[in-house]
Protein backbone atom coordinates (compact mmCIF):
# COMPACT_ATOMS: atom_id res chain seq x y z
CA UNK A 1 0.00 0.00 0.00
CA UNK A 2 1.24 3.27 -0.65
CA UNK A 3 0.29 6.11 1.68
CA UNK A 4 0.11 9.71 0.42
CA UNK A 5 -1.09 12.68 1.73
CA UNK A 6 -2.26 16.11 0.64
CA UNK A 7 0.08 19.52 0.90
CA UNK A 8 -1.79 20.76 3.93
CA UNK A 9 -1.38 17.15 5.71
CA UNK A 10 2.08 16.73 4.76
CA UNK A 11 2.62 20.70 6.64
CA UNK A 12 1.19 19.32 9.41
CA UNK A 13 2.83 16.30 9.86
CA UNK A 14 6.12 18.84 9.19
CA UNK A 15 5.13 21.15 11.69
CA UNK A 16 4.92 18.85 14.48
CA UNK A 17 7.93 17.28 13.77
CA UNK A 18 10.09 20.19 13.92
CA UNK A 19 8.59 21.01 17.01
CA UNK A 20 11.24 18.08 18.68
CA UNK A 21 13.92 18.31 15.35
CA UNK A 22 13.90 21.66 14.95
CA UNK A 23 13.29 23.43 11.52
CA UNK A 24 16.76 23.11 10.01
CA UNK A 25 17.12 18.96 10.69
CA UNK A 26 14.02 17.94 7.85
CA UNK A 27 15.78 19.68 4.93
CA UNK A 28 19.35 18.26 6.00
CA UNK A 29 17.72 14.67 5.62
CA UNK A 30 15.85 15.57 2.68
CA UNK A 31 18.73 17.17 1.18
CA UNK A 32 21.37 14.01 2.21
CA UNK A 33 18.50 11.46 0.65
CA UNK A 34 18.09 13.63 -2.32
CA UNK A 35 22.09 13.67 -2.80
CA UNK A 36 22.30 9.80 -2.32
CA UNK A 37 19.80 9.06 -4.92
CA UNK A 38 21.63 11.53 -7.20
CA UNK A 39 24.92 10.22 -6.71
CA UNK A 40 24.03 6.88 -7.54
CA UNK A 41 21.74 8.28 -10.29
CA UNK A 42 25.11 9.76 -11.89
CA UNK A 43 26.89 6.51 -11.34
CA UNK A 44 24.50 4.72 -13.11
CA UNK A 45 24.35 6.82 -16.02
CA UNK A 46 28.53 7.99 -16.61
CA UNK A 47 29.65 4.54 -14.44
CA UNK A 48 31.41 7.41 -11.58
CA UNK A 49 30.08 10.53 -9.56
CA UNK A 50 33.82 12.65 -10.19
CA UNK A 51 33.51 14.71 -13.32
CA UNK A 52 30.06 14.66 -13.64
CA UNK A 53 28.03 17.98 -14.08
CA UNK A 54 24.64 18.78 -13.00
CA UNK A 55 22.67 21.64 -13.06
CA UNK A 56 19.73 22.24 -10.40
CA UNK A 57 16.58 24.56 -11.49
CA UNK A 58 16.02 26.12 -8.40
CA UNK A 59 12.91 28.38 -7.01
CA UNK A 60 12.40 30.84 -4.39
CA UNK A 61 11.18 28.31 -1.77
CA UNK A 62 12.19 25.42 0.66
CA UNK A 63 12.10 23.01 -2.45
CA UNK A 64 15.37 24.88 -3.97
CA UNK A 65 16.55 24.24 -0.58
CA UNK A 66 16.74 21.30 -0.72
CA UNK A 67 18.37 21.07 -4.51
CA UNK A 68 20.82 23.72 -3.59
CA UNK A 69 22.04 21.34 -0.68
CA UNK A 70 21.83 18.30 -1.75
CA UNK A 71 23.97 19.74 -4.83
CA UNK A 72 26.52 21.30 -2.05
CA UNK A 73 26.75 17.66 -0.92
CA UNK A 74 27.12 16.68 -4.88
CA UNK A 75 30.08 19.56 -5.44
CA UNK A 76 31.96 18.74 -2.11
CA UNK A 77 32.60 14.91 -3.73
CA UNK A 78 33.53 16.07 -7.27
CA UNK A 79 30.91 17.48 -9.29
CA UNK A 80 30.47 20.01 -11.43
CA UNK A 81 26.99 21.52 -9.88
CA UNK A 82 25.52 24.32 -11.47
CA UNK A 83 22.46 26.55 -9.93
CA UNK A 84 19.82 28.07 -12.45
CA UNK A 85 17.99 30.76 -10.50
CA UNK A 86 14.89 30.29 -11.87
CA UNK A 87 12.43 32.09 -9.75
CA UNK A 88 13.15 34.70 -7.15
CA UNK A 89 15.52 34.58 -4.86
CA UNK A 90 17.25 31.40 -3.89
CA UNK A 91 16.89 30.10 -0.23
CA UNK A 92 20.18 31.61 0.87
CA UNK A 93 21.40 29.26 3.34
CA UNK A 94 21.50 26.67 1.02
CA UNK A 95 23.00 28.68 -2.26
CA UNK A 96 25.95 29.50 0.61
CA UNK A 97 26.46 25.77 1.12
CA UNK A 98 26.97 25.26 -2.37
CA UNK A 99 28.92 28.42 -3.11
CA UNK A 100 31.27 27.26 -0.17
CA UNK A 101 31.04 23.86 -1.47
CA UNK A 102 32.50 24.93 -5.16
CA UNK A 103 29.29 25.26 -7.13
CA UNK A 104 28.22 28.34 -9.11
CA UNK A 105 25.21 30.06 -9.53
CA UNK A 106 24.34 31.11 -13.13
CA UNK A 107 20.31 32.93 -14.23
CA UNK A 108 18.02 31.65 -16.61
CA UNK A 109 18.69 32.27 -19.56
CA UNK A 110 16.13 34.27 -21.88
CA UNK A 111 15.11 31.53 -24.24
CA UNK A 112 14.87 28.92 -21.69
CA UNK A 113 17.27 26.53 -23.27
CA UNK A 114 20.08 25.05 -20.92
CA UNK A 115 23.71 24.43 -22.40
CA UNK A 116 25.77 21.51 -21.83
CA UNK A 117 27.66 19.62 -20.41
CA UNK A 118 24.81 18.18 -18.07
CA UNK A 119 24.86 14.69 -16.78
CA UNK A 120 21.70 15.33 -15.19
CA UNK A 121 19.26 18.12 -14.23
CA UNK A 122 17.80 18.19 -10.94
CA UNK A 123 14.15 20.49 -10.33
CA UNK A 124 13.64 22.12 -7.55
CA UNK A 125 11.66 24.94 -8.89
CA UNK A 126 8.60 24.48 -6.86
CA UNK A 127 7.41 21.47 -4.43
CA UNK A 128 4.26 21.76 -2.17
CA UNK A 129 4.08 25.33 -2.21
CA UNK A 130 3.68 25.35 -5.84
CA UNK A 131 0.85 27.33 -7.27
CA UNK A 132 0.42 25.12 -10.35
CA UNK A 133 1.44 26.28 -14.21
CA UNK A 134 5.14 27.72 -14.29
CA UNK A 135 5.75 31.41 -15.93
CA UNK A 136 7.62 32.62 -18.44
CA UNK A 137 10.64 31.67 -19.06
CA UNK A 138 10.37 28.30 -16.75
CA UNK A 139 7.44 27.31 -19.11
CA UNK A 140 9.69 27.38 -21.82
CA UNK A 141 12.51 25.74 -20.10
CA UNK A 142 10.19 23.07 -18.96
CA UNK A 143 9.75 22.29 -22.76
CA UNK A 144 13.35 22.91 -23.16
CA UNK A 145 14.35 20.13 -21.14
CA UNK A 146 12.15 17.70 -22.68
CA UNK A 147 12.83 18.47 -26.47
CA UNK A 148 16.44 18.37 -25.62
CA UNK A 149 15.83 15.07 -24.06
CA UNK A 150 18.23 16.29 -20.52
CA UNK A 151 17.44 13.48 -17.73
CA UNK A 152 15.46 14.88 -15.22
CA UNK A 153 15.39 14.25 -11.49
CA UNK A 154 12.69 16.25 -9.94
CA UNK A 155 12.84 17.25 -6.37
CA UNK A 156 9.66 16.40 -4.29
CA UNK A 157 7.45 16.55 -7.28
CA UNK A 158 7.73 18.03 -11.22
CA UNK A 159 7.36 21.50 -10.94
CA UNK A 160 3.78 23.05 -12.44
CA UNK A 161 1.77 20.23 -11.31
CA UNK A 162 -0.94 20.71 -8.49
CA UNK A 163 0.41 18.54 -5.79
CA UNK A 164 -3.03 17.65 -4.18
CA UNK A 165 -5.36 17.44 -7.02
CA UNK A 166 -2.63 15.82 -10.09
CA UNK A 167 -4.17 18.42 -12.35
CA UNK A 168 -1.56 19.76 -15.04
CA UNK A 169 -2.92 22.54 -15.99
CA UNK A 170 -0.25 24.57 -18.07
CA UNK A 171 3.59 23.47 -18.42
CA UNK A 172 5.46 21.28 -16.41
CA UNK A 173 8.71 19.16 -15.76
CA UNK A 174 8.21 15.53 -17.01
CA UNK A 175 10.87 13.82 -14.94
CA UNK A 176 12.29 10.46 -14.95
CA UNK A 177 12.64 10.44 -11.27
CA UNK A 178 11.07 12.01 -8.37
CA UNK A 179 12.68 11.81 -5.07
CA UNK A 180 9.83 12.81 -2.11
CA UNK A 181 10.48 13.47 1.55
CA UNK A 182 8.60 11.80 4.83
CA UNK A 183 5.17 10.39 2.41
CA UNK A 184 4.32 10.28 -0.98
CA UNK A 185 2.19 12.82 -2.17
CA UNK A 186 -1.14 12.98 -3.75
CA UNK A 187 0.32 14.21 -6.73
CA UNK A 188 2.12 11.06 -6.88
CA UNK A 189 -0.86 8.91 -7.53
CA UNK A 190 -3.29 10.54 -9.59
CA UNK A 191 -2.90 11.17 -13.21
CA UNK A 192 -2.10 13.30 -15.35
CA UNK A 193 0.38 14.15 -12.86
CA UNK A 194 1.44 10.48 -12.32
CA UNK A 195 2.43 10.30 -15.97
CA UNK A 196 5.18 13.13 -14.62
CA UNK A 197 6.59 11.53 -12.22
CA UNK A 198 8.43 8.72 -13.24
CA UNK A 199 9.51 5.84 -10.77
CA UNK A 200 8.95 7.78 -7.49
CA UNK A 201 11.46 7.37 -4.69
CA UNK A 202 10.14 8.28 -1.11
CA UNK A 203 13.51 9.37 1.39
CA UNK A 204 12.28 8.69 5.31
CA UNK A 205 13.35 11.97 7.26
CA UNK A 206 11.69 11.11 10.59
CA UNK A 207 8.43 12.14 10.38
CA UNK A 208 5.79 11.65 13.34
CA UNK A 209 3.63 9.40 13.00
CA UNK A 210 0.08 10.07 11.51
CA UNK A 211 -3.41 9.49 11.44
CA UNK A 212 -3.20 8.34 7.70
CA UNK A 213 -6.64 7.45 8.22
CA UNK A 214 -7.93 11.19 8.16
CA UNK A 215 -9.19 13.40 5.05
CA UNK A 216 -6.05 14.35 3.35
CA UNK A 217 -4.68 11.02 2.92
CA UNK A 218 -4.62 8.27 0.03
CA UNK A 219 -4.18 4.53 0.20
CA UNK A 220 -2.75 3.32 -3.40
CA UNK A 221 -3.18 -0.66 -3.28
CA UNK A 222 -0.32 -2.43 -5.05
CA UNK A 223 -0.25 -5.65 -6.63
CA UNK A 224 0.43 -7.75 -3.31
CA UNK A 225 -2.24 -6.15 -1.44
CA UNK A 226 -4.21 -7.13 -4.22
CA UNK A 227 -2.96 -10.28 -3.86
CA UNK A 228 -3.42 -10.44 -0.10
CA UNK A 229 -7.20 -9.23 -0.13
CA UNK A 230 -8.68 -10.97 -2.88
CA UNK A 231 -11.30 -13.20 -1.51
CA UNK A 232 -10.17 -17.07 -2.76
CA UNK A 233 -12.77 -19.54 -2.21
CA UNK A 234 -11.45 -22.61 0.23
CA UNK A 235 -11.95 -25.61 0.28
CA UNK A 236 -15.39 -25.75 1.79
CA UNK A 237 -16.64 -22.94 -0.11
CA UNK A 238 -20.09 -23.41 -1.67
CA UNK A 239 -21.93 -21.38 -4.15
CA UNK A 240 -23.41 -18.91 -1.27
CA UNK A 241 -19.76 -18.80 0.48
CA UNK A 242 -18.48 -17.46 -2.92
CA UNK A 243 -21.99 -15.68 -3.38
CA UNK A 244 -25.12 -15.14 -6.00
CA UNK A 245 -24.99 -11.86 -7.93
CA UNK A 246 -29.00 -10.67 -8.60
CA UNK A 247 -27.60 -8.66 -12.39
CA UNK A 248 -30.50 -6.46 -13.56
CA UNK A 249 -27.95 -4.93 -16.33
CA UNK A 250 -28.78 -4.06 -20.41
CA UNK A 251 -31.85 -3.45 -22.18
CA UNK A 252 -33.66 -4.22 -25.59
CA UNK A 253 -31.72 -1.28 -26.73
CA UNK A 254 -28.43 -2.21 -24.78
CA UNK A 255 -28.48 -5.90 -24.78
CA UNK A 256 -24.55 -5.73 -24.64
CA UNK A 257 -24.35 -4.26 -21.26
CA UNK A 258 -26.04 -7.06 -19.89
CA UNK A 259 -23.90 -9.65 -21.41
CA UNK A 260 -20.66 -8.03 -20.31
CA UNK A 261 -21.90 -7.31 -16.62
CA UNK A 262 -23.02 -10.43 -16.35
CA UNK A 263 -19.45 -11.73 -18.36
CA UNK A 264 -17.66 -9.73 -15.39
CA UNK A 265 -19.41 -11.42 -12.68
CA UNK A 266 -19.12 -15.36 -13.79
CA UNK A 267 -15.55 -14.77 -14.93
CA UNK A 268 -14.71 -12.73 -11.23
CA UNK A 269 -15.57 -15.87 -9.77
CA UNK A 270 -19.50 -15.25 -8.09
CA UNK A 271 -20.80 -18.29 -6.55
CA UNK A 272 -23.67 -18.04 -9.09
CA UNK A 273 -25.07 -15.55 -11.36
CA UNK A 274 -28.92 -14.81 -11.64
CA UNK A 275 -29.68 -12.98 -14.88
CA UNK A 276 -33.00 -10.84 -14.03
CA UNK A 277 -32.70 -8.07 -16.67
CA UNK A 278 -34.42 -7.52 -19.95
CA UNK A 279 -35.29 -10.46 -22.58
CA UNK A 280 -32.80 -9.46 -25.42
CA UNK A 281 -29.60 -9.52 -23.30
CA UNK A 282 -30.89 -12.09 -21.22
CA UNK A 283 -31.29 -14.05 -24.30
CA UNK A 284 -27.64 -13.08 -25.21
CA UNK A 285 -26.43 -14.24 -21.94
CA UNK A 286 -28.07 -17.86 -22.29
CA UNK A 287 -26.17 -17.92 -25.27
CA UNK A 288 -22.79 -17.49 -24.28
CA UNK A 289 -22.60 -17.86 -20.66
CA UNK A 290 -24.58 -21.60 -20.08
CA UNK A 291 -23.61 -21.28 -16.01
CA UNK A 292 -26.16 -18.41 -15.53
CA UNK A 293 -29.59 -18.95 -14.38
CA UNK A 294 -32.41 -16.81 -15.18
CA UNK A 295 -35.12 -17.56 -12.20
CA UNK A 296 -35.34 -15.20 -9.67
CA UNK A 297 -34.35 -16.48 -6.25
CA UNK A 298 -31.79 -16.29 -3.11
CA UNK A 299 -29.30 -13.22 -4.56
CA UNK A 300 -26.25 -11.80 -2.17
CA UNK A 301 -25.38 -8.54 -3.77
CA UNK A 302 -27.30 -6.70 -6.72
CA UNK A 303 -26.07 -5.09 -10.17
CA UNK A 304 -27.79 -2.41 -11.42
CA UNK A 305 -27.81 0.27 -14.47
CA UNK A 306 -25.65 -0.85 -16.68
CA UNK A 307 -27.14 -0.11 -20.31
CA UNK A 308 -30.57 0.32 -18.67
CA UNK A 309 -31.03 3.65 -21.67
CA UNK A 310 -34.10 5.47 -20.28
CA UNK A 311 -36.09 2.97 -18.30
CA UNK A 312 -39.53 4.30 -16.98
CA UNK A 313 -39.11 1.82 -14.14
CA UNK A 314 -35.77 2.58 -12.94
CA UNK A 315 -36.68 4.45 -9.96
CA UNK A 316 -38.96 0.82 -8.64
CA UNK A 317 -36.16 -1.23 -9.21
CA UNK A 318 -33.47 0.50 -7.32
CA UNK A 319 -36.29 1.12 -4.36
CA UNK A 320 -36.92 -2.73 -4.45
CA UNK A 321 -33.40 -3.58 -4.25
CA UNK A 322 -32.62 -0.89 -1.59
CA UNK A 323 -35.61 -2.72 0.50
CA UNK A 324 -33.58 -6.31 0.49
CA UNK A 325 -31.16 -4.90 2.65
CA UNK A 326 -28.76 -6.23 0.27
CA UNK A 327 -25.75 -4.23 -0.82
CA UNK A 328 -25.02 -3.79 -4.52
CA UNK A 329 -23.73 -1.77 -7.39
CA UNK A 330 -25.54 1.06 -9.50
CA UNK A 331 -23.77 1.59 -12.46
CA UNK A 332 -24.11 3.78 -15.93
CA UNK A 333 -28.07 4.63 -16.21
CA UNK A 334 -29.09 3.17 -12.80
CA UNK A 335 -27.22 6.09 -11.41
CA UNK A 336 -29.92 8.95 -12.27
CA UNK A 337 -32.71 6.48 -10.19
CA UNK A 338 -31.54 7.32 -7.01
CA UNK A 339 -33.21 8.40 -3.55
CA UNK A 340 -31.58 10.78 -1.58
CA UNK A 341 -30.08 8.51 0.97
CA UNK A 342 -28.25 5.42 0.22
CA UNK A 343 -26.16 3.02 2.96
CA UNK A 344 -22.69 2.77 2.43
CA UNK A 345 -22.73 -0.64 1.81
CA UNK A 346 -23.89 0.57 -1.94
CA UNK A 347 -20.97 1.13 -4.78
CA UNK A 348 -21.42 3.99 -7.31
CA UNK A 349 -19.54 3.21 -9.54
CA UNK A 350 -20.00 6.83 -12.21
CA UNK A 351 -17.45 7.56 -14.52
CA UNK A 352 -16.46 12.08 -14.52
CA UNK A 353 -19.58 12.62 -16.51
CA UNK A 354 -21.89 10.66 -14.53
CA UNK A 355 -20.67 12.06 -10.91
CA UNK A 356 -20.83 15.50 -12.35
CA UNK A 357 -24.65 14.73 -12.86
CA UNK A 358 -24.74 13.35 -10.03
CA UNK A 359 -23.78 16.44 -7.71
CA UNK A 360 -25.61 19.30 -10.05
CA UNK A 361 -21.76 19.88 -11.63
CA UNK A 362 -19.65 20.22 -14.80
CA UNK A 363 -17.74 17.53 -15.57
CA UNK A 364 -14.71 20.04 -15.78
CA UNK A 365 -15.41 20.64 -11.71
CA UNK A 366 -14.73 16.75 -11.37
CA UNK A 367 -12.00 16.55 -13.47
CA UNK A 368 -10.36 19.62 -12.29
CA UNK A 369 -10.17 17.91 -8.59
CA UNK A 370 -11.53 14.34 -8.44
CA UNK A 371 -10.70 13.73 -5.13
CA UNK A 372 -12.87 16.61 -4.21
CA UNK A 373 -15.65 14.99 -6.19
CA UNK A 374 -15.16 11.30 -5.36
CA UNK A 375 -15.79 12.72 -1.56
CA UNK A 376 -18.40 14.85 -2.17
CA UNK A 377 -20.39 12.43 -3.80
CA UNK A 378 -19.93 9.95 -1.13
CA UNK A 379 -20.83 12.25 1.44
CA UNK A 380 -24.00 13.59 -0.81
CA UNK A 381 -25.56 10.27 -1.30
CA UNK A 382 -23.90 8.10 1.82
CA UNK A 383 -23.30 5.44 -0.49
CA UNK A 384 -19.34 4.22 -1.30
CA UNK A 385 -18.18 5.59 -4.96
CA UNK A 386 -16.00 3.88 -7.29
CA UNK A 387 -14.86 6.79 -9.98
CA UNK A 388 -14.17 5.18 -12.99
CA UNK A 389 -10.97 7.06 -15.06
CA UNK A 390 -7.22 7.42 -15.55
CA UNK A 391 -7.23 7.25 -11.96
CA UNK A 392 -10.17 4.96 -10.08
CA UNK A 393 -10.62 6.52 -6.37
CA UNK A 394 -12.71 5.34 -3.75
CA UNK A 395 -13.93 7.09 -1.20
CA UNK A 396 -16.63 5.97 1.49
CA UNK A 397 -19.20 7.95 3.73
CA UNK A 398 -17.66 5.91 6.42
CA UNK A 399 -13.95 7.63 6.48
CA UNK A 400 -11.98 10.62 5.57
CA UNK A 401 -9.04 8.50 3.14
CA UNK A 402 -9.90 7.88 -0.27
CA UNK A 403 -8.56 4.42 -1.62
CA UNK A 404 -6.93 4.68 -5.57
CA UNK A 405 -7.08 1.24 -7.30
CA UNK A 406 -3.96 -0.51 -8.94
CA UNK A 407 -3.31 2.11 -12.60
CA UNK A 408 -3.76 -0.32 -15.73
CA UNK A 409 -3.03 0.68 -19.10
CA UNK A 410 -4.73 3.39 -20.99
CA UNK A 411 -6.49 0.88 -23.45
CA UNK A 412 -8.33 -0.40 -20.61
CA UNK A 413 -10.79 3.31 -21.32
CA UNK A 414 -13.25 2.05 -23.85
CA UNK A 415 -16.66 1.29 -23.88
CA UNK A 416 -17.87 -1.76 -22.14
CA UNK A 417 -14.98 -1.67 -19.63
CA UNK A 418 -17.55 -0.03 -17.02
CA UNK A 419 -19.92 -2.99 -17.39
CA UNK A 420 -17.56 -5.85 -16.76
CA UNK A 421 -16.27 -3.28 -13.60
CA UNK A 422 -19.67 -3.19 -12.28
CA UNK A 423 -20.28 -7.20 -12.75
CA UNK A 424 -16.64 -7.80 -10.77
CA UNK A 425 -17.64 -5.39 -8.03
CA UNK A 426 -20.98 -7.46 -7.38
CA UNK A 427 -19.32 -10.33 -7.05
CA UNK A 428 -17.39 -8.67 -4.60
CA UNK A 429 -19.79 -7.65 -2.54
CA UNK A 430 -21.46 -11.08 -3.12
CA UNK A 431 -18.41 -12.71 -1.40
CA UNK A 432 -19.14 -10.23 2.02
CA UNK A 433 -16.50 -7.51 0.98
CA UNK A 434 -17.33 -4.03 2.54
CA UNK A 435 -18.44 -1.60 -1.03
CA UNK A 436 -14.90 0.23 0.11
CA UNK A 437 -12.63 -2.73 -0.52
CA UNK A 438 -14.84 -4.18 -3.44
CA UNK A 439 -14.58 -1.28 -5.45
CA UNK A 440 -10.66 -1.08 -5.15
CA UNK A 441 -9.79 -4.56 -5.80
CA UNK A 442 -12.30 -4.72 -8.46
CA UNK A 443 -11.24 -1.54 -10.45
CA UNK A 444 -7.44 -3.24 -9.67
CA UNK A 445 -7.65 -6.76 -10.91
CA UNK A 446 -8.92 -5.36 -14.27
CA UNK A 447 -6.07 -2.98 -14.50
CA UNK A 448 -3.72 -6.14 -13.59
CA UNK A 449 -5.56 -8.39 -15.68
CA UNK A 450 -5.00 -5.59 -19.02
CA UNK A 451 -1.07 -4.80 -17.71
CA UNK A 452 -0.45 -8.73 -17.98
CA UNK A 453 -1.64 -8.17 -21.85
CA UNK A 454 0.79 -7.44 -24.48
CA UNK A 455 -1.83 -5.42 -26.31
CA UNK A 456 -5.39 -4.01 -26.35
CA UNK A 457 -8.10 -6.13 -25.62
CA UNK A 458 -11.81 -5.80 -26.18
CA UNK A 459 -13.26 -5.83 -22.53
CA UNK A 460 -15.45 -9.13 -22.88
CA UNK A 461 -12.32 -11.03 -23.77
CA UNK A 462 -10.48 -8.97 -20.51
CA UNK A 463 -13.05 -10.45 -18.64
CA UNK A 464 -12.63 -13.57 -19.92
CA UNK A 465 -8.78 -13.11 -18.34
CA UNK A 466 -9.79 -12.70 -14.93
CA UNK A 467 -9.53 -16.25 -13.75
CA UNK A 468 -5.94 -16.52 -14.90
CA UNK A 469 -5.59 -13.30 -13.69
CA UNK A 470 -6.58 -14.70 -10.28
CA UNK A 471 -4.59 -17.66 -10.06
CA UNK A 472 -1.31 -16.12 -10.36
CA UNK A 473 -2.36 -13.70 -7.39
CA UNK A 474 -3.57 -17.02 -5.49
CA UNK A 475 -0.34 -18.20 -6.34
CA UNK A 476 1.23 -14.69 -5.43
CA UNK A 477 -0.52 -15.03 -1.64
CA UNK A 478 0.73 -18.64 -1.19
CA UNK A 479 4.57 -17.52 -2.13
CA UNK A 480 3.87 -14.62 0.51
CA UNK A 481 2.96 -17.06 3.27
CA UNK A 482 -0.93 -16.64 2.77
CA UNK A 483 -3.17 -19.62 2.86
CA UNK A 484 -6.75 -19.09 1.24
N1 LIG B 1 8.35 21.89 5.18
C1 LIG B 1 9.34 21.03 5.54
O1 LIG B 1 9.57 20.76 6.67
C2 LIG B 1 10.12 20.36 4.52
C3 LIG B 1 9.98 20.72 3.18
N2 LIG B 1 10.75 20.23 2.27
C4 LIG B 1 10.76 20.80 0.95
O2 LIG B 1 10.10 22.05 0.93
C5 LIG B 1 9.16 22.08 -0.13
C6 LIG B 1 8.09 23.06 0.16
O3 LIG B 1 8.74 24.29 0.31
P1 LIG B 1 7.97 25.67 0.33
O4 LIG B 1 6.85 25.60 1.26
O5 LIG B 1 8.98 26.70 0.60
O6 LIG B 1 7.37 25.79 -1.11
P2 LIG B 1 8.07 25.69 -2.55
O7 LIG B 1 7.24 24.76 -3.31
O8 LIG B 1 9.50 25.45 -2.50
O9 LIG B 1 7.91 27.16 -3.19
C7 LIG B 1 7.17 28.19 -2.62
C8 LIG B 1 7.68 29.48 -3.23
O10 LIG B 1 7.41 29.49 -4.61
C9 LIG B 1 6.59 30.60 -4.96
N3 LIG B 1 5.62 30.13 -5.97
C10 LIG B 1 4.73 29.15 -5.81
N4 LIG B 1 4.10 28.87 -6.95
C11 LIG B 1 4.59 29.73 -7.86
C12 LIG B 1 4.31 29.93 -9.24
N5 LIG B 1 3.42 29.18 -9.90
N6 LIG B 1 5.00 30.89 -9.86
C13 LIG B 1 5.91 31.65 -9.21
N7 LIG B 1 6.22 31.48 -7.90
C14 LIG B 1 5.56 30.55 -7.24
C15 LIG B 1 5.95 30.99 -3.69
O11 LIG B 1 5.59 32.34 -3.77
P3 LIG B 1 4.26 32.87 -3.06
O12 LIG B 1 3.22 31.80 -3.16
O13 LIG B 1 4.67 33.11 -1.68
O14 LIG B 1 3.93 34.08 -3.84
C16 LIG B 1 7.02 30.69 -2.67
O15 LIG B 1 7.98 31.75 -2.68
C17 LIG B 1 8.72 20.66 -0.25
O16 LIG B 1 8.14 20.39 -1.49
C18 LIG B 1 10.04 19.94 -0.04
O17 LIG B 1 10.79 19.93 -1.25
C19 LIG B 1 11.79 19.28 2.60
O18 LIG B 1 12.95 20.01 2.83
C20 LIG B 1 11.45 18.45 3.82
C21 LIG B 1 11.08 19.32 4.95
K1 LIG C 1 10.23 20.26 -7.94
Amino acid sequence: MITAATADAVRELERRTMISTGDDALMQRAAAGLAAVLAAELRHRAGHLYGTAVTLLVGPGNNGGDALFAGARLAARGVAVRAVRCLGRPHAAGLAALLAAGGRVVDLPEDGRLSGPVTLVVDGVLGIGGRPGLPEPVARLAEAVAEDGWPLVAVDLPSGVDADTGAVAGAAFCADRTVTFGVHKACHLLEPARGRCGVVERVDIGLEAADTTAPGWLHALEDDDLALGWPYPGAASDKYARGVVGLDAGSDQYPGAGVLSTTGAVHAGAGMVRFLGADRPAELVRRRLPDVVFSPGRVQAHLLGSGWGDRPDGADVVAAALDTGLPAVVDADGLRFLPDHLPASWLLTPHAGELARLLDRERGWVEEDPLRAVRAAAARTGATVLLKGASQLVASPEHGWVGVAVPGPAWTARAGSGDVLGGICATLLAAGLPAWRAGLLGASVQAVAARTHPGPLPPHALAERLPETVGRLEARARALGVRP
